[in-house]
């Protein structure tokens, strides 16, 4: 996805037929562990490994027979997660943003964040193995590191330091950032560093 703008719900779903949609989706789950029983993770934050080698969220494009964008949503999620996706019945106010670019095609990407209780985020990754994508479409679920070790490099910086979907870097960024998942002085930080790798 080329340079993205931002623009709300109702403007993107004015924009021309020529414009196909694409939904994505940010899984999280409060986490109380600590890593090395020192840094608390705070967050588990779901995302994948495509079959490109680009990291993306679950989701995909939303077909004029899926009706809405949400049932496009669901029925992506249930392709890659698994029939266990059935029950995270996605709806409006789910939804965070949409941002469009022009290149390479026309595309509006919109965006949701479902929070789950951690049980049942396990039960998902537990039952993604099963879906009908997994080792093909999607490679396998990672969890987002959001902390950063001492160095200042290794954790969330080093992750952003890899290749995304589409603008799924800027939407992993921003729902950070609103749902407050990681302090947001931490968040800049850990952005400049990662960009000093990039
Ligand atoms: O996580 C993401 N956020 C935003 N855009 C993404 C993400 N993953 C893929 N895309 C973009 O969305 C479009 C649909 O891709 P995707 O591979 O998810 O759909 P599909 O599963 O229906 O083939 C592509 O243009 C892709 O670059």
């Amino acid at each position: 996805m080329g340079e993205s703008r931002v623009l709300s719900r109702a403007e993107a779903l004015q924009l021309e037929p020529g414009w196909r949609h694409a939904c994505h989706v940010l899984l999280c789950a409060p986490c109380p562990g600590r890593l090395r029983g020192r840094v608390p993770l705070r967050h588990a934050v779901l995302m994948q490994m495509r079959f490109d080698g680009l990291l993306g969220f679950p989701g995909g494009f939303v077909e004029p027979r899926d009706g809405s964008l949400e049932a496009g949503l669901s029925r992506e999620l249930r392709e890659e997660l698994g029939p266990g996706a059935a029950a995270l019945s996605l709806a409006e106010g789910d939804y965070l943003g949409a941002r469009c670019a022009e290149t390479p095609r026309r595309l509006v990407a919109h965006f949701y964040a479902k929070r789950l209780s951690l049980e049942q985020l396990r039960a998902l990754e537990n039952g993604a193995p099963r879906a009908e994508e997994h080792g093909l479409e999607v490679l396998g679920l990672v969890r987002v590191p959001l902390h950063t070790l001492r160095d200042g490099v290794r954790g969330l910086p080093t992750f952003l330091s890899n290749r995304f979907a589409g603008c799924a870097r800027e939407q992993l960024l921003e729902a950070l950032r609103v749902l407050r998942l990681v302090p947001e002085a931490e968040l800049r930080r850990a952005d400049a560093a990662s960009r000093k790798r990039l």
